[in-house]
């Protein structure tokens, strides 16, 4: 049997300085000897997916002290991507994850934390905290803040829905006035919680419980609702009695990695297609699965997207569903049961609440024998009131969403597509993949070519397409945004959202080296890997260029003659050490993302921090210390 971790610092006479201390925190004689379990919070006023989560530890806590455990809370920070779309901010989106992954390891390695509460929501405070679990290994539950109710500029029964995307849409439309524009922005994101549609915080804490990290109903019962303070309470309980099973009974399936294996990787990345998920899922998929040592990469997420149907489609694949329609229809564990009949899930799989998936399956299916006890679970419904007071109401829908052929939720036999909601996709242009939310993409566009229109950052594709300088036909190419070259892999939700609000969605295509937001859709293909900063063949890409794109057969080509290319691929490393570097950009680039860009990988890997190589070749130049410090400017080519 493994002794307590906490055993280092609260067991024998050298460690009673530090015992002392914990006494200073609050234990007494009696709390020596119990599972110090560590509560990860992202509690912050800057996110709404976590503006309502500050007392929500203290509520983990007191079911902690009554299972037989020490809960000791800790923060981490939170970055909304929402808020940092669309300028610099963004660029510390995704090297976020890392740090929140790192802030985990710290505290709980620092003070030898037995067991681990990741109370997440958003973008990368999921990812970050899946990446930490699967690092550290010891007895770990997830239990998210809960999506956002879907918003309505009218009470009318039959007024449309809409979420975050609305606002950002027709605050770039010219035809949209500005008061209708105040009203939908008043209207779009109405209560506490993550954003309401299938984007990337949604995606990923429904993937925990396609883990088994989490318990059901954590990806889709709404932050508002009173039933989620039960997860809340029900993840305090747990996380004691896996910390025995594996502390007292030496049970390796309460591990992470006991729970989140291959298998496990497997059936998430399954849903994550079924349900066309935010392409950022594959990222984090990936460094997760590194972090555990888990086989998983981008050729199985390949594999797996060529057998797994299409089976619900949200916002932004649709204007029809939110995540709270999800939840009405039977939320993930339905969604797990339509691709359980389908025989493409692996039942054996543990869980934190079950010995198996099957049997997490078979207890919370609505259609199946024992729907009795969970419909009332899943009638949970929106309150229809703006807050951000969670637990606040009790609504119920009148019924559930049974209907597997034409409701939100649909089986086998009535698939949107038979090959998935997500696709890898590889060619000169992306040696080593690329990735694209193919449920987002209307029919007409799977096959595509047209001319590049290149970029060299996010905000110059934003300009040149709200200037009209895209038009109809074009390929939108926006490089020297990837891990390294960003750095930070910048979301590219206002280009693609732009491109709808100019009404050229149906009729371009967006190349980048970047990545997407989950609120992106269209023809969208990003994560393209080498990227140019890594000396990929995007680097090369002029305007005017020919790119064909083709869904089904999973290619993206360059159509330039290898001649040229290789002339173009000449010149470039002729360029030195100004080669494979943007035209004419200025970026500040501070010291935190020139440590991130000096160790920062490949999106085909995850984007995950390698450290082998010794420090990354960063393309940006730092310049002498100044009086805020140092600043790297890029210098122009
Ligand atoms: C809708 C945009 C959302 C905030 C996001 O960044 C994502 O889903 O990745
Ligand atoms: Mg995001």
């Amino acid at each position: 049997m493994p002794p307590l971790r906490s055993n280092t610092t609260t067991q024998g006479r050298e460690r009673a300085g530090a015992r002392a201390l914990w006494r200073a925190t609050g234990l007494k004689d009696d709390d020596f000897g119990k599972p110090i379990v560590a509560i990860a919070n992202s509690y912050t006023q800057f996110v709404p997916g976590h503006v309502h989560l500050k007392d929500v530890g203290d509520i983990v806590a007191a079911e902690i002290w009554a299972a037989g455990g020490v809960p000791r809370e800790f923060h981490t920070i939170a970055v909304d991507d929402g808020i940092a779309n669309g300028h610099g901010g963004m660029l510390y989106s995704l090297p976020s994850r890392e740090i929140i992954a790192d802030s985990i390891e710290y505290m709980v390695n620092a003070h030898c934390a037995d067991a681990l509460v990741c109370i997440s929501n958003c973008d990368k405070i999921t990812p970050g905290m899946l990446l930490a679990a699967m690092r550290l290994n010891i007895p770990t539950i997830f239990v998210s803040g809960g999506p956002m109710e879907s918003g309505r500029t009218s009470d009318a029964p039959a007024a449309p829905r809409l979420d975050l995307i609305a606002s950002i849409r027709h605050g770039a439309d010219p035809q949209t006035s500005d008061a209708a524009l105040a009203a939908i922005e008043r209207a779009a994101c109405p209560t506490c919680g993550s954003c309401s549609g299938m984007f990337t915080a949604n995606s990923m804490n429904c993937l925990t419980e396609a883990l088994g990290l989490a318990l059901p109903g954590n990806g889709t019962l709404l932050a508002t609702h009173r039933l989620r303070r039960d997860l809340f309470t029900e993840a305090g309980r747990t996380i004691v009695a896996l910390a025995r099973r594996w502390y007292q009974h030496d049970d390796e399936r309460a591990l992470p990695r006991g729970i989140a294996t291959a298998a496990a990787f497997a059936n998430a990345m399954t849903l994550d297609i079924a349900m066309g998920g935010s392409t950022n899922t594959i990222l984090h998929l990936l460094a997760a699965a590194q972090e555990g040592g888990i086989a998983f990469d981008l050729a199985t997420i390949d594999r797996l997207s060529r057998r797994v149907p299409n089976l619900c489609k949200v916002s932004p694949a649709t204007d029809r569903y939110f995540i709270e329609d999800v939840h009405r229809a039977g939320g993930i564990m339905a969604i797990l049961a339509e691709l359980d009949r389908a025989g493409l899930l692996d039942r054996t799989t543990a869980t934190v609440h079950t010995s198996s998936l099957g049997e997490a399956i078979d207890a919370w299916d609505i259609l199946g024998a024992s729907a009795a006890p969970v419909s009332d679970f899943y009638r949970a419904a929106p309150g229809g009131v703006r807050t951000i007071v969670p637990f606040g109401q009790d609504k119920r829908y009148a019924d559930l969403d049974r209907d597997r052929a034409g409701g939100c939720i649909r089986d086998g036999a009535h698939a949107y597509s038979r090959d998935g909601g997500l696709a890898v996709l590889h060619g000169n242009l992306a040696a080593q993949g690329a990735v694209i939310k193919t449920a987002a993409v209307s029919v007409e566009m799977l096959a595509f070519e047209g001319p590049a229109r290149v970029f060299e950052s996010q905000e110059a594709a934003v300009d040149g397409i709200l200037g009209g300088r895209v038009k109809a036909g074009d390929v939108v190419v926006i490089r020297y945004e990837g891990p390294r070259g960003g750095p930070g892999m910048q979301e590219m939700l206002h280009p693609t959202t732009f491109l709808k609000s100019m009404r050229l969605d149906r009729h371009c295509a967006l190349v980048t080296d970047g990545r997407f937001s989950g609120g992106s859709g269209g023809l969208s293909i990003g994560h393209v890997s080498p990227e140019a900063a890594g000396g990929g063949l995007i680097g090369l890409v002029e305007d005017g260029d020919l790119i064909a794109i083709d869904i089904p057969g999973r290619s993206i080509t360059l159509k330039v003659d290898a001649a040229i290319l290789e002339k173009r691929h000449a010149a470039m490393e002729d360029l030195g050490d100004a080669g494979w570097r943007p035209r004419a950009r200025i970026r500040l680039v501070s010291r935190a993302l020139e440590a991130y860009a000096a160790t920062v990988s490949s999106a085909s890997q995850g984007a995950v921090r390698t450290i082998a190589a010794g420090p990354g070749k960063t393309k940006a130049k730092s310049v002498p210390e100044t009086a805020v410090g140092a600043r790297a400017l890029e210098t122009l080519t």
